[in-house]
């Protein structure tokens, strides 16, 4: 004998008071208390859900979608039925009273005609006035395009000023690199010539050197008497040269005490 319920919150009330996993599915309630502990999908699932309505439940991918088969095997629980009664049903229907009607207009029928003429002024005025409103909206519409294309046009030739910029910026960039690739190629181009100008110049300094011969000279010193005035021979040259390197060695030898000079003329 199937049950009547007038609603789900019945069948819920119901399923709690007897304590039963209660559950409905297109207007048919299934009693599925000897059920729960065979559900492949464990105990729990059913009991999250219990006493709800199966129709989002059942072929839910997010909780599961079960097999089309769980249908036929949901059919043997089924142990009542809800009946919704209709709303519509139950409101008090308008009677409908047969008139008899004659030839010649009534009053009534008179009014009802001049309401009806007023109410087909009334809109074609009203159509009339919407008709004017659609034609604003659209000329609003219109223009509001027009605005759009504009604005779109703006940034059409913004973008493309932009992109132009952007350019202009990269070829810079690039003529800056290559230009600092210059600046950097003529810089080592210059330290390579003064290395090298420093080398000749070093060589040719050494080729002066290289020419510069030795002459030892001795020289008093006046505060002092040096000794050497008896043991050293003066060297003389023959010229005073004008660029003379002067080395001022200490003589250590010879119990000695005075300094001796070596002189270096260049010989041109
Ligand atoms: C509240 C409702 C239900 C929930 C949340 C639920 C949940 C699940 C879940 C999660 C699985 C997957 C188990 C797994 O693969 O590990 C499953 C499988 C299964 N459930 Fe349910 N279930 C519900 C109702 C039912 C009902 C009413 C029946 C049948 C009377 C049923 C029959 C089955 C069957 C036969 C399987 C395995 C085969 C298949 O996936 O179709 N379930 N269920």
């Amino acid at each position: 004998m199937l049950k009547k319920y007038s609603s789900i919150a019945q069948m819920q009330q119901d399923g709690v008071k007897s304590d039963r996993f209660l559950f409905a599915y297109r207007n048919n309630v299934f009693d599925l208390t000897h059920f729960v502990d065979d559900h492949p999908g464990g105990r729990f699932s059913l009991q999250t859900f219990k006493g709800k309505d199966l129709e989002n439940i059942l072929f839910n991918a997010s909780i599961h979608r079960h097999q089309p088969s769980v249908l036929s095997s949901l059919e043997q629980y089924k142990c009542g039925v809800i009946e919704i009664k209709n709303p519509q049903d139950t409101k008090p229907k308008p009677q409908v009273t047969a008139t008899t009607k004659s030839n010649t207009p009534s009053k009534n029928d008179q009014i009802c005609k001049t309401q009806m003429s007023d109410d087909k002024t009334n809109r074609s005025n009203i159509t009339s006035k919407s008709k004017v409103s659609i034609q604003q909206q659209s000329n609003i519409l219109s223009t509001d395009s027009n605005q759009v294309k504009k604005s779109n046009l703006k940034q059409n030739s913004k973008t493309k000023s932009i992109n132009k910029t952007e350019n202009i910026i990269a070829e810079s960039t690039t003529t800056i690199k290559s230009d600092r690739n210059i600046l950097n190629q003529q810089k080592l181009q210059e330290t390579q010539q003064t290395q090298l100008s420093k080398s000749s110049l070093s060589l040719a300094s050494n080729q002066k050197i290289s020419l510069l011969s030795p002459q030892i000279i001795h020289e008093e010193d006046e505060s002092q008497p040096s000794p050497l005035n008896n043991n050293v021979e003066k060297f003389e040259c023959g010229f005073i040269p004008e660029d003379i390197v002067n080395l001022q060695v200490p003589i250590l030898n010879y119990q000695l005490t005075g300094y001796l000079r070596l002189k270096h003329t260049l010989q041109n």
